[in-house]
């Protein structure tokens, strides 16, 4: 079956727009054709045109830090809602967080949630596996059998390993393995009881507040411990100045750390944040604007590799109650991407290939998947998006069960409108 997505924009590798022809047959990426070529003469068997005049065609969007909440927490998120979610924001590859209940700390958990995925049929979904049973870091789960049931790496993500030998020896043996640790950095010594991150809104509210090194300080044990295990580790959502500096120092003498930064912590810092309303609690907390320009600093120098979005859905009733009660977590997929580019792009900060590669080519680099670029025998995942489209935010829209976004009623630039998954349309405006 060919189907063809005429006269779409696309970038090049300088990251020039072009106008091309996009043939997708037996969900690949057939070719790209300069669309200077009459449509007749190519559309010879295509069963499906689609006209992209005016709409950007790219690499379906990846997120390689996403919350499903399935199994255990259905009325969160299931595998199908946070599928169809991340399809509207153009997302064609998510990698699910092994946070559910029961954790995903056993192969049948890994089979459960791609046996669902399948049957949702709409985006693929990568699981991880725990790196200790129940998340509790008392204990290792059985990182062979899990990479065999068909996890893509380990992480505790919603919790920090608190024990340095736990985590090195995870670290030894997900080497060799050849598979990733991927580390939530939290120190709890440091953490106790607090909502918020340590600041003026923290004072303004009389409220205990998280410091900066809960989250460096394991970000520096961990870059020891895989410079010593030669593990691939890659730090979940980096928030802090310091973080930053030390990833930035262990790239420089070699050691294979990556890590990731999500949408909010580019965006918004504590001085953001409105009140007592916990759409606006997340963990890492949001910090200080020197943190945030840390951020989007490392990001532009390669220190960060990666957006995602820590899409963390929760129940309207959760959220109710308030900043101190209410679970950590905002979603993410449906405004990642039409808040960085009004925020980055469309103030002209940043490429909008800058952008686009760090939701595309690089986490299909950084986790060594086939997908990410649009060019000739990849899966045809593609994502179109309408950069003009212009409309403000309603959670009520939304398709993720979970509707706690801070970005409730923001004016924003640059939606996607269609999504495609191996040449499948999976969503559409
Ligand atoms: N990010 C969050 O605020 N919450 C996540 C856990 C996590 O990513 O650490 C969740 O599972 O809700
Ligand atoms: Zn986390
Ligand atoms: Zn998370």
């Amino acid at each position: 079956m060919l189907t063809i997505i005429a006269n779409a924009s696309v970038l090049d590798h300088q990251g020039n727009l072009e106008k091309k022809h996009i043939l997708l047959q037996d969900g690949v990426i057939k070719s790209l054709v300069d669309a200077q070529v009459k449509l007749s003469d190519i559309q010879d068997g295509a069963s499906d045109i689609i006209d992209a005049e005016g709409k950007l065609i790219t690499p379906g969007f990846i997120d390689m830090h996403v919350h499903l909440r399935e199994p255990g927490f259905e009325h969160k998120e299931t595998i199908e809602s946070g599928s169809r979610s991340a399809a509207k924001g153009g997302f064609t590859t998510i990698a699910c967080m092994p946070n559910t209940r029961p954790v995903t700390d056993h192969p049948d958990v890994i089979k459960l949630i791609l046996e669902k995925a399948n049957q949702a049929g709409i985006v693929k979904v990568l699981p991880y596996a725990a790196i200790t049973k129940n998340e509790l870091g008392r204990e290792l789960t059985d990182f062979a059998a899990l990479k065999e049931a068909g996890a893509i790496g380990f992480t505790d993500d919603g919790v920090g390993v608190q024990n340095a030998q736990m985590m090195k020896d995870a670290m030894k043996i997900a080497a060799g393995l050849q598979m990733p640790v991927i580390a939530h950095c939290e120190d709890d010594s440091l953490v106790v009881g607090a909502c918020v991150a340590e600041g003026e809104f923290a004072k303004k509210h009389g409220l205990k507040g998280i410091p900066n090194e809960s989250e460096a300080i394991h970000v520096g044990r961990d870059i020891l411990l895989a410079e010593a295990t030669g593990v691939h580790y890659h730090v979940c959502h980096v928030s802090t100045e310091q973080s930053v500096r030390l990833i930035r120092q262990a790239k420089s003498i070699g050691i294979h750390v990556t890590a990731e930064v999500c949408p909010h912590h580019l965006v918004l810092s504590e001085e953001d944040i409105p009140g007592l309303d916990a759409n606006w609690k997340m963990n890492p907390p949001l910090r200080s604007k020197r943190d945030v320009e840390a951020c989007i600093e490392g990001l532009l120098d390669g220190t960060l590799d990666i957006i995602v979005t820590d899409h963390a859905p929760h129940s309207a009733e959760e959220k109710a109650k308030g900043m101190e009660l209410a679970p950590f977590g905002i979603v993410g997929f449906e405004t990642a991407f039409p808040l960085l580019y009004t925020k980055f792009v469309e103030t002209g900060l940043w490429d909008l290939s800058f952008l686009v590669q760090r939701m595309t080519a690089d986490p299909a680099k950084v986790f060594g998947l086939n997908s990410g670029l649009l060019e000739a025998g990849r899966p045809a995942d593609l994502t179109m998006i309408d950069l003009d489209a212009e409309k403000s935010v309603d959670p009520e829209q939304f398709l993720s069960k979970g509707h706690n976004t801070p970005f409730a009623g923001w004016n924003l630039k640059g939606w996607p409108v269609k999504t495609w998954v191996d040449g499948k349309l999976v969503w559409s405006e």
